[in-house]
């Protein structure tokens, strides 16, 4: 017998030959073969070769199918089978085991094997050949429709954008949530973002529905463009966050949501400050968990939260480890590794981690010149630390002593602990022009987020993702979706996961013991204010149910570490005019300085009259510091007026817009404020969202 091999059909075997029992290689039959050779060393009859040629037709029938089965597994099975039959055959029949016994037994078994065995296969072989079919099937029909969609966009863009494209591919979402189109650009250079900016139109000539876009960005070189087309809205339903709780790592990123087909997306924050906006009800809390979720499932990330309301944001994150007493369980660390719910707090967080970061940089001098690095190596030996700032924006505005001095040394950080691993995430009610008029922030915080739920005024996109087209925020109108952008990352549509608080304490329990611990040299730079944070008397308050309802006292900024009430809304308060000491000098001429060397723009809309107090220079803060307590009373009276139906932050901003230009940010503000001290309430959700003063309070007598 030989063998041949033709080109793509595989070795065809020829039996025709019969010298002897058999001669020549059976390669893919190899128990055929192992049979043949048994038999050849027993005498095997001539007729025996007609069984074994049989088995070599398997062979045959097997190999010819080489594309749907491995011809080694099959005859492998085959050997096996012949094997096995023929041992069978004989102990049945014959008794006693002979080499010549076994020869002609095993070669009856081969021909009755290999004949039910070869049904078997061709069985086998008909119904892969039937599947492949229906596959081909379905991959024509798939190409047609690709076919159809690229037809459809070409005709599309020229008519919307004016351009012909050619499209190259077209990429079928595995989410079936939509599809990506890849497209050369005409000649004549045509850039991609002909198409990016007439996203709103393309969506609209497609006919795609609500929450879906068509967004264009570039493609794998300057002549190309890739536009993603969602189909299917998933920012309308609540998705919870995965129950995948394993390890995470700053340097490959840490999930926030989820685009509209369905991928994570990811934020890189090794070297970058992240911005998160969202009014209130549009889900900012929420998000807030999520983040929190993400840094507490890192190796190499501490996080430590300000949240002057109350600490809400970080309570439970910290709680579960917490026993009555106040002190952390043995044996279980919080979620968070510093939580700053009152100002001296939260100040002396602030120091703390500028000491790191300029000790960080002396001490790791050596290790970055091994290294070869400027940027401090993150790991969880030297771990990166998160501060991540409830409401940070609206510190960083606010008129009061200790905020102007906490927001000095937020910019501090932010400022000069980038290589050192020291990060921020701010949170703001509103993109503020005094967030984002400030050079730095705008520098340093170009992870992005705007989460909108549902909430259109005061949302200006395009200053919070400058250069992107084509985004309007009734794209996104459901609670925790929005936009999110990043350097790596295109602005675009996004949903957050929902996080709720049985969840985040399985994340704490599961993460408890894969926290890094901070390096000595940051811990020594950190000192006693951070080796005592979960102290008894600094952590009472966090056990204490009821000091979140009660209004606070105004803390002078002396006052101790128990945070008994988060004061911010109380030194909001502040009416009389404060005489500038020297405190107040050093803090002035830092918030100058800063300005000096990164020029912050002036905030639009902030040049309505002001109360008399000098522009002060810096932070931008001007906006509400002009908003005097005239216009706090005024804003007050037409809440007041408005009676039991009550009134929203647009229309008391309306109503304050002559004679105040207050910003509606900033009623905002100080209706969040004061639904906290009970002077209004808050009635109804979303877009319907209202605020009653406390008199006309359905509760109230
Ligand atoms: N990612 C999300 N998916 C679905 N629903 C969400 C999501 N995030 C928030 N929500 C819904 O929105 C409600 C408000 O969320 P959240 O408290 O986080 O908003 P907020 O912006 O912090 O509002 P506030 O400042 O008034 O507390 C939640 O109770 C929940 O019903």
């Amino acid at each position: 017998m030989t063998t041949n091999t033709q080109a793509n059909t595989g070795p065809v075997w020829d039996y025709s030959a019969g010298h002897g029992p058999v001669t020549g290689a059976l390669s893919a039959t190899t128990g055929a073969f192992a049979v043949a050779t048994t038999g050849a060393a027993t005498g095997m009859p001539p007729t025996w070769a007609l069984a074994i040629g049989t088995a070599g037709a398997i062979g045959h029938t097997i190999t010819s199918l080489r594309d749907r089965l491995s011809a080694r597994t099959v005859s492998m099975r085959a050997a096996s089978w012949l094997v096995g039959a023929g041992w069978t055959t004989w102990a049945m029949t014959t008794g006693p085991l002979s080499w010549a016994a076994l020869g002609s037994l095993a070669t009856i078994g081969v021909g009755m094997g290999a004949a039910a065995r070869a049904t078997l296969l061709y069985e086998e072989a008909r119904e892969l050949e039937a599947i492949a079919a229906a596959e081909r099937q379905v991959a024509r029909e798939l190409s047609t429709e690709r076919r159809a969609i690229a037809a459809e966009w070409v005709d599309r863009i020229q008519r919307v954008c004016g351009i012909t494209v050619r499209v190259v591919a077209v990429e079928m979402w595995p989410t079936g949530t939509g599809f990506t189109i890849d497209a050369e650009l005409p000649a004549g250079g045509t850039t991609y973002d002909r198409i990016a900016r007439e996203a709103a139109r393309l969506s609209a000539d497609a006919r795609l529905p609500h929450g879906c876009t068509a967004t264009a960005s570039q493609g794998i070189d300057q002549g190309r463009v890739l536009i993603d087309v969602t189909t299917v809205n998933v920012l309308e339903a609540e998705i919870t966050y995965p129950a995948d709780y394993s390890p995470l790592s700053l340097h490959t990123g840490i999930p926030w949501g989820l685009r509209t087909n369905a991928d994570e997306i990811r934020a890189y924050l090794r070297e970058q400050c992240a911005l998160v906006v969202g009014p209130t009800g549009s889900g900012k809390t929420n998000m807030v968990h999520t983040i929190l979720a993400g840094f507490a499932r890192t190796t190499d990330v501490l996080t430590w939260v300000i949240d002057l309301n109350a600490g809400s944001a970080g309570l439970p994150w910290v709680r579960p480890a917490l026993e009555s007493s106040g002190q952390t369980t043995d044996g279980m660390r919080p979620g968070i590794d510093w939580l700053a719910a009152s100002h001296e707090e939260a100040m002396a967080m602030l120091d703390a981690a500028v000491r790191i970061a300029k000790h960080r940089k002396m001490a790791y001098q050596d290790l970055m010149s091994q290294a070869n690095t400027d940027l401090l190596p993150i790991s969880d030996r030297i771990p990166q630390i998160m501060l991540v700032i409830d409401e940070g924006a609206e510190i960083l505005a606010a008129p009061d002593k200790p905020s102007r001095a906490l927001a000095a040394k937020i910019l501090e950080v932010i400022r000069i602990a980038r290589a050192m691993g020291i990060r921020t995430v701010l949170t703001a009610l509103g993109a503020t022009g005094s967030v984002l008029g400030n050079l730095m922030i705008r520098r340093e915080a170009k992870v992005r987020v705007a989460l909108t739920g549902g909430e259109t005024e005061g949302m200006d996109l395009s200053k919070q993702f400058p250069g992107s087209r084509g985004l309007r925020v009734d794209q996104a109108p459901y609670k925790g979706s929005g936009f999110m952008g990043t350097p790596e990352s295109p602005a675009g549509l996004f949903k957050s996961w929902r996080i709720l608080p049985n969840q985040i304490r399985d994340i704490v329990a599961a993460t408890s013991d894969r926290h890094p611990t901070l390096d000595a040299v940051s811990a020594k730079a950190a000192g006693p204010d951070y080796a005592r944070r979960w102290d008894m008397a600094r952590t009472a308050w966090m056990r204490d149910d009821t000091l979140s309802s009660t209004p606070a006292e105004p803390q002078t900024p002396t006052s101790g570490y128990l945070a008994g009430g988060l004061n911010l809304s109380a030194l909001r308060d502040e009416r009389t005019p404060v005489v500038e000491t020297d405190e107040e000098a050093l803090a002035r001429k830092f918030r100058e300085q800063i300005d000096a060397q990164f020029a912050t723009a002036p905030e639009p809309g902030t040049d309505a009259p002001s109360s008399g107090k000098p522009p002060t220079a810096g932070l931008n803060l001007s906006a509400l510091r002009s908003e005097d307590n005239a216009a706090k009373e005024a804003a007050l009276a037409v809440l007041l007026a408005a009676g039991p139906e009550g009134t929203g932050a647009s229309a008391i901003a309306r109503a304050l817009a002559d004679e105040h230009g207050t910003t509606r940010q900033t009623v905002v503000g100080w209706l969040k404020t004061w639904a906290e001290e009970g002077i209004a309430v808050r009635v109804g959700e979303g877009t319907k969202t209202r605020y009653v003063h406390h008199r006309h309070a359905p509760e109230a007598p």
